[in-house]
């Protein structure tokens, strides 16, 4: 409040902060919502806040808890709150949600059944344990995959459901099965005395329902401080609501508009019910951003507003208009990660200390972008994920293609000849070496075992099945050529349907790197490199990545760049199914997370603001028409260095930000109702994708066409849908073409290979 603290903005803490922020700062007691909009100072408020405890209202700090959503957020914190006060920190608490119930376990663990000395289980400790209850159970890893069904449990957890309370949900045979494996789980892990990660959450939360703890460490927190808010989910929430009960000194900040994991349980209720949790909580709010131009905000506030789960709020900047945001639009994905390695390497030219962002959806993304960074010796820094070609997913088809290539490589052998699991163990192992001929290869000697009958039940079908591979291998590689070889190893291995199978939200991430990993080899075909040359480029690539990191140029999921801020920052794939992404714009809530998700990616930069997109995209090996983001089109016109053109389509709200509210005129004049209805349709088909009909027959879109290659099918699957045929089993779409009754789809069937098949007479069914 303007002249509500006319000393305090002297104050060396207070020291460039506004009314509002100096406010929540000197706040002395009682709860605290700051609800506030990207980069308007929720953080710094919270750093200020606990140095302004310590220095003015003489609190302990120790007796300060600060909750931040990653350790590196935690370290950062601490060091800025230590830059501000004379005392030491020791005492001060300042953690992750997790490192902190680490932390309370490990004193009062003596009350849970785990103890105090318990050990954490890590994702693959989780899986082995869930096996053995799986088998105990007599329960398929088919129909319960040890992933998907830690998933279900997780999520239980996440909602503080231990597996008798999880009953009413179970509403369905298989959801009963897994809360019977869920029993069984968590009976294994306190047999282990064992936690897993969610646990740490689950049991400390528990602990704190007991009146005496509540009060002890009520006691010990006199104030607690809650970064990013909008994030916690059920447990975390809990968790917080009894630490603060007692003294009721608890501040959080945050912005609805920035909830972005909900698929992990985080539920944006409980910053919404902050005031009905406490009644007598003031409310502060923050409006003015500090991090990015006008123009930026304009862009953010515009993209958000087409949200309906929100509170709304106004953000103004007073650092100018700033430049214009920019849209380029580039042929196919490899020009459009040139095109930004080369706008980076402009940049250095002029400023070699810039600080540059690139964002992207999804890990599969970062693919392009490295092996441009590469091939222009670029350091460049991978945040919070590893480089494509050391995932797991990625290295173990490596192997096999090593394999293929040079069956002498044991180390290959060793790797894909467990990569899906089958059931091969040590002593199976051990067996299969032993028998290498003199100078031979590990597949004769496998090959030597089976004709001996040395491999029994499921080891020898499994390894029958492997070798048959190999064998076959070497015809499909100059029957299909490199990408087709790569698509026939994914199949034929089991990989791709072994994470098919799983359903996890993981398997799905690790399904895209390997897609992506297929349009790798299908673009290197297409230059036409050959299988031993490519696995060399692979090799080197890796090597190259000895080079020194650079922390000017960090490429990251959106997800992992929340809370950060750069000067420069690039959001590429802006294309439907990619952003928004594919699974997520199935239903209005993944939608509108997707736009958080936007926002939040929008509102990282500081000064330059750089969209990309690519007309063209290889998926699964097979160059794809991509069709704009929907996000694009709710940009206001005012914002953008020039109009959204896609080929010659315009693409762009004029202004407001309701899709078909108004738009700007094309250049052609055509009358803006002829052109608001023309790119109504071009939106409303967005959902189908389609290439070139390679079949002359198939009837033809009456509408005006677009671009001249692309016939959108209006209504149709989009590419990358999964679908099964009676007939040919199980398959995913590569194009489509023509629209109702001569809809046609080409499918790539899992065992038929591609076929075209007319939708009103294939009996195609999506899959779920
Ligand atoms: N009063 C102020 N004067 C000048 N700069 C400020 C002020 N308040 C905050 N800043 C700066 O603005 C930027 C954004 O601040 P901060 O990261 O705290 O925002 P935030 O609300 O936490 O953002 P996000 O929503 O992305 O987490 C930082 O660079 C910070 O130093
Ligand atoms: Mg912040």
């Amino acid at each position: 409040m303007p002249g509500d603290a006319p000393d305090l903005s002297d104050h060396p803490l207070m020291k460039h902060l506004n009314a509002p922020q100096r406010e929540a700062v000197c706040h002395a007691h009682g709860p605290l919502l700051i609800l506030a909009g990207a980069g308007s100072g929720k953080t710094t408020v919270i750093t200020r806040r606990i140095a302004w405890l310590i220095e003015e209202e003489g609190v302990h700090p120790g007796s300060i808890l600060a909750m931040t959503f990653t350790n590196k957020a935690a370290e950062e914190m601490r060091d800025r709150v230590q830059r501000l006060v004379s005392v030491p920190l020791e005492q001060l608490w300042v953690s992750t949600f997790h490192s902190f119930c680490t932390r309370i376990l490990r004193r009062e663990g003596d009350r849970t059944p785990v103890g105090r000395d318990f050990v954490i289980f890590d994702p693959s400790d989780q899986k082995s344990l869930m096996k053995q209850v799986l088998a105990e159970l007599h329960l398929p890893e088919k129909q319960f995959h040890p992933r998907k069904v830690l998933e279900v449990i997780s999520d239980f957890k996440n909602r503080c459901l231990l597996p008798e309370e999880a009953r009413e949900e179970a509403l369905d045979p298989w959801t009963r099965k897994v809360l019977e494996a869920y029993d069984l789980y968590q009976k294994g892990l306190r047999s282990h005395r064992a936690c897993d990660f969610d646990d740490l959450l689950l049991y400390t939360e528990r602990l704190f329902r007991e009146p005496a703890l509540q009060t002890a460490y009520g006691d010990r927190f006199k104030f607690i401080l809650v970064d990013e808010y909008q994030d916690t989910n059920r447990a975390q929430y809990l968790l917080v609501q009894h630490l603060a009960r007692r003294h009721h000194n608890l501040c959080v900040v945050g912005d609805e508009d920035q909830s972005i994991y909900g698929w992990r349980g985080a539920d944006i209720r409980n910053i919404l019910d902050f005031q009905r949790d406490f009644p007598e909580a003031v409310q502060i709010k923050l409006e003015q951003n500090y991090r990015s131009t006008q123009r930026i905000l304009d862009a953010a506030s515009s993209v958000i507003a087409n949200n309906s789960q929100r509170l709304g709020k106004t953000l103004w900047s007073d650092l100018g208009h700033g430049e214009s945001i920019v849209f380029k639009l580039t042929d196919e994905g490899r020009l459009e990660a040139e095109w930004v390695v080369q706008r980076i390497l402009e940049l250095r030219a002029t400023d070699a200390e810039a600080k540059v962002a690139v964002l992207y959806r999804a890990n599969w993304q970062s693919r392009q972008l490295e092996e441009a960074l590469r091939a222009r010796n670029l350091p460049y820094r991978l945040v919070g994920g590893v480089k494509f070609y050391e995932r797991q997913e990625v290295k173990d088809l490596i192997s096999y293609l090593r394999l293929v290539s040079n069956p002498f490589d044991l180390v290959s052998f060793r790797r894909c000849v467990n990569a899906p699991s089958r059931g091969v163990g040590p002593t199976t192992l051990a067996k299969i070496e032993g028998a290498i001929p003199e100078g031979g290869t590990a597949l004769e000697g496998l090959a030597d075992l089976l004709r001996r009958g040395e491999l029994k039940g499921r080891a020898q079908r499994e390894m029958g099945r492997f070798l048959e591979l190999f064998r076959r291998a070497a015809g499909e590689r100059e029957a299909q050529g490199l990408a087709g070889l790569v698509r026939w190893v994914l199949q034929e291995s089991g990989y791709l349907q072994s994470l098919e199978d799983e359903g996890t939200l993981e398997a799905e991430g690790r399904i895209r790197n390997l897609e992506e990993f297929l349009s790798a080899a299908a673009e290197a075909e297409s230059l036409g490199v050959r299988l031993s040359e490519f696995l060399d480029r692979i090799t080197l690539a890796a090597d190259a990545d000895q080079v020194e990191e650079s922390a000017h140029l960090s490429l990251m999921t959106i997800h992992c760049a929340k809370g950060l801020e750069f000067p420069y920052v690039f959001v590429v794939g802006m294309e439907e199914d990619v952003f928004p992404n594919r699974n997520a714009r199935e239903t209005p809530e993944g939608l509108e997370e997707e736009r958080r998700l936007f926002y939040v990616a929008i509102t990282r930069a500081q000064r330059r603001l750089t969209l990309t997109a690519a007309r063209r995209r290889r998926i699964m090996g097979t160059e794809m028409l991509g069709m704009p983001s929907r996000f694009l089109r709710e940009i206001p016109a005012e914002a953008l260095q020039a109009p959204i053109r896609w080929g010659t389509e315009l693409y762009q709200a004029g202004e407001g930000v309701r899709p078909g509210s108004s738009f700007t005129r094309g250049a052609g004049g055509a009358s803006v109702a002829t052109e608001l209805q023309r790119i109504r349709g071009f939106f409303d088909r967005v959902r189908a994708q389609a290439e070139e009909p390679a079949d002359p027959s198939g009837h033809r879109d009456e509408q005006p066409e677009p671009e001249p290659e692309s016939r959108p099918a209006a209504g149709a699957w989009p590419g990358g849908t999964r679908v099964r045929s009676p007939r040919f089993g199980r398959g995913i779409i590569v194009a489509s073409s023509g629209s109702g009754d001569g809809l046609t789809y080409t499918v790539r069937f899992a065992e038929a290979g591609e076929k075209r098949i007319v939708a009103r007479f294939g009996m195609l069914e999506k899959e779920g």
